[in-house]
């Protein structure tokens, strides 16, 4: 049987007389069969600053070198799992609890998850931190400028909060809290925005000088 031989009973929030199950298998036999550690990418940045290109290049690349990764991208996760949350600051809150949560276990399975959310407030972000002790959580903070974000502008938004029709829009009349100790920072070089590619491979570089591409 998985449990425990003297049941532990818990009340975690709102759940009570919940009890934890262990299994056989856990994280360490799931990272050797795939050749990795378990770790979470969180992308964090504006708008328009790159995080689900980044993440979907980040992805290519890893799945191109044999490595099993998932991305997490907050717009297409408000299209379900967090269907429910607005952007007010306490649905940001929620928003980025919840997806710290998922990639949790996503890192416990073996996985290289990435995340790519806003998620503006420092708080939230090191709340999810702190759920992935040993290193497993490896900030990247797109530190491109808001002016570039808004010169970008693909789907409108900006343009839309510039002029009221989209109230709290992260960047104009909504907050950013840049971090201040990300494992990994994107930014200009020479003036200019680096390639996807290029972007990625500042990653990968992290990834396999730190040992997450094996197990
Ligand atoms: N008010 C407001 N503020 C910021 N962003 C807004 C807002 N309304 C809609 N959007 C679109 O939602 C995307 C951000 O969702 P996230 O889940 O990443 O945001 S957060 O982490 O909860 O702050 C974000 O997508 P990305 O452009 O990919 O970042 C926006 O296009
Ligand atoms: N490294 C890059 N160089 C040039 N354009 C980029 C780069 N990364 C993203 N873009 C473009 O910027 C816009 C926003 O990119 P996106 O990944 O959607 O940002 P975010 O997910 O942060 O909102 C898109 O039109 C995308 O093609």
């Amino acid at each position: 049987s998985c449990l425990r031989e003297k049941p532990v009973m818990s009340n975690i929030g709102k759940s009570t007389n919940i009890l934890w199950h262990d299994c056989p298998i856990g994280q360490t036999e799931r990272q050797k069969l795939l050749g990795q550690k378990g770790c979470v990418i969180w992308i964090t940045g504006l708008s328009g600053s790159g995080k689900s290109t980044v993440a979907c290049a980040l992805s290519r690349e890893l799945h191109y070198r044999g490595h099993h990764t998932y991305v997490l991208d907050g717009d297409n996760l408000r299209h379900g799992l967090n269907r429910d949350l607005s952007f007010k600051a306490e649905d940001r809150t929620e928003n980025i609890r919840r997806v710290g949560e998922v990639a949790k276990l996503f890192a416990d399975a073996g996985t290289i998850c990435i995340a790519s959310l806003i998620s503006p407030y420092r708080r939230d972000r090191d709340a999810c931190r702190a759920l992935l002790p040993d290193s497993r959580f490896i900030e990247v903070f797109m530190d491109l400028p808001l002016e570039l974000c808004e010169a970008r502008d693909p789907k409108g938004l900006y343009k839309l909060a510039r002029t009221g029709k989209i109230k709290g829009f992260t960047g104009v009349d909504d907050p950013y809290e840049s971090p201040v100790n990300s494992e990994i920072v994107i930014k200009m070089e020479g003036g200019e925005c680096p390639s996807p590619k290029a972007m990625a491979q500042q990653v990968l570089s992290y990834l396999e000088k730190n040992g997450y591409l094996q197990a």
